[in-house]
């Protein structure tokens, strides 16, 4: 089973440090956290950091993983320029960095997928002509069929309707629990968050200010200090907390 743990993990952006010290529990395979935090406070630069893409401080520990390219990162920018249709893109996405043939196993993993996230219909589409939401769809698509161990997604319900945004956060729950897959998801959304994480990472300026259950960490105080908001938590009639926005604090 994998795990994922970050020890006192940093980030640059070319000399400078943009993230800093972010130690986490270990997570652990199945587990879906919400990473949230204000604009600009450092979630798609951890993502990089975790993924490779960006150098810094700290270990990024991955254990267990049956893989060598165990995680997949859905980055936040989904625009595309290729001449490729929807399919062969995500067919692409499939075969990166591995032998070209193509099996029974790739197309009926790809269809299911496709089918999962109800884009069948757009399949022979070019990417260059579709709304902002269908290519955050395909998007999502691309990263699920690399099978990853673990999964970074940035803000990958941004550009969804609300039917949308709960439809794929309900599916990378179930593919969480169903595969044992670790799946990270940078959202700002926090109800969203409060309804589908099992722990909420929440980074503040940079530094990580907590990990943990929802119910322990998204509380009245972190959202005025951190958001700037003055808000209530209360229980929706699915019995998850849910917060209710009162106005800003300054
Ligand atoms: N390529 C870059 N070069 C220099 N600085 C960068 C670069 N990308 C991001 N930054 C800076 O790093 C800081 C963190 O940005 P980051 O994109 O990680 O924030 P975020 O939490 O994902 O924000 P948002 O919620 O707005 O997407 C910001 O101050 C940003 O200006």
């Amino acid at each position: 089973m994998v795990a994922l743990q970050l020890q006192s993990v940093g980030a640059y952006h070319g000399r400078k440090l943009f993230v800093e010290n972010v130690s986490t529990p270990k997570l652990t395979a199945g587990e879906l956290v919400a990473v949230i935090g204000p604009n600009a406070a450092g979630k798609s630069t951890l993502f990089k950091r975790i993924t490779g893409l960006l150098k810094g401080p700290g270990n990024v520990l991955v254990e267990g993983a049956k893989a060598k390219n165990a995680i997949s990162y859905m980055p936040q920018d989904t625009s595309a320029n290729a001449v490729l249709t929807v399919y062969e893109s995500i067919l692409l996405a499939r075969k990166q960095g591995q032998s070209w043939g193509v099996g029974d196993q790739d197309l009926r993993l790809i269809d299911d997928i496709m089918k999962a996230l109800n884009i069948e219909a757009i399949a022979f589409r070019d990417l260059g002509a579709l709304s902002g939401g269908q290519r955050q769809l395909v998007s999502i698509a691309q990263a699920l069929v690399r099978e990853p161990e673990i999964m970074l997604m940035d803000e990958p319900t941004s550009a969804l309707d609300l039917h949308r945004q709960v439809e794929v956060l309900d599916f990378m729950q179930r593919q969480a629990r169903k595969r044992g897959m670790i799946v990270l998801i940078a959202i700002h959304d926090l109800n969203q968050a409060l309804r589908f994480a099992d722990k909420v990472l929440i980074i503040q300026n940079g530094r990580m200010r907590a990990c943990g259950k929802p119910r322990d960490v998204v509380t009245v105080d972190m959202l005025r200090e951190v958001y700037k908001i003055h808000a209530r938590i209360e229980k929706c009639s699915m019995d998850h907390d849910h917060v209710i926005v009162d106005g800003t604090a300054h």
